[in-house]
């Protein structure tokens, strides 16, 4: 069976990247979000994402971005994907999808058993679905609060295209919640840093050991 798949998001140093590429993840996100205390610019995104090896993936978090916006950093960055985390249409997804020719990968919020039918849904029209936590009420970040959701919700669960699991995961945790849910990828920001925005390498390396020696045994449901 193949490694589970990591992505580590909020990346805004040179040293991050290093010690993501080091550690071994799959994944780097570069958030863009000026309330996010992970926010970088395209020029400095730009600056990290020329840092990255060949085969660590580049990835673009966005939170009901428009054209103009995506045409910066999709401009100014080399990407692989772009991570949609707002409140994006199926539509605006397919729309995404065609103007920039990168796979889009739709962030969907779950904290109860209604909120299942929206993975199906957008699993029709994104080419990977991130599961994460529903942001509390009020909150300023749609992601990145470091809230994780039931993962009983998702055990045992199969979907159309392949999926992240997002939401408060940290190294202590992540190894039972793919045992859990089955993951075959997760993600993760605020627990692999010292404080909020800035990545802790040690963190990073302990995740993605835990999360690779995880084994999936998703729960059957009777
Ligand atoms: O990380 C952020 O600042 C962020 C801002 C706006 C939308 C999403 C964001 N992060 C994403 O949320 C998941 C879960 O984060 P956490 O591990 O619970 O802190 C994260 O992996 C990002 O993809």
């Amino acid at each position: 069976m193949q490694d589970v798949r990591v992505k580590i998001c909020g990346l805004t140093r040179a040293e991050d990247v290093a010690a993501v590429a080091a550690a071994g993840a799959a994944y780097a996100g570069f958030v863009f979000f000026p309330k996010s205390p992970r926010n970088v610019t395209p020029e400095q995104a730009r600056t990290l994402a020329l840092l990255a090896p060949p085969g660590l993936a580049k990835v673009a978090l966005v939170v009901d971005a428009d054209d103009a916006t995506l045409d910066a950093i999709t401009r100014a960055v080399p990407l692989d994907m772009l991570q949609l985390h707002g409140h994006e249409t199926p539509e605006r997804v397919q729309a995404v999808r065609a103007r920039y020719g990168l796979p889009v990968m739709k962030a969907v919020g779950v904290a109860e058993e209604a909120d299942l039918p929206s993975i199906g849904l957008y699993a029709q029209v994104a080419d990977q679905i991130l599961i994460d936590a529903k942001p509390p009420k009020g909150a300023d970040l749609p992601g990145g609060n470091g809230l994780a959701f039931d993962w009983r919700l998702i055990a045992g669960k199969r979907w159309a295209k392949p999926w992240m699991l997002a939401g408060g995961l940290t190294p202590e945790t992540v190894a039972e919640a793919v045992a859990m849910t089955g993951a075959r990828q997760v993600d993760v920001s605020s627990g692999v840093e010292s404080a909020p925005g800035l990545k802790d390498a040690a963190r990073i390396a302990a995740f993605v050991q835990a999360a690779q020696g995880a084994r999936a045994v998703p729960k059957l449901r009777g």
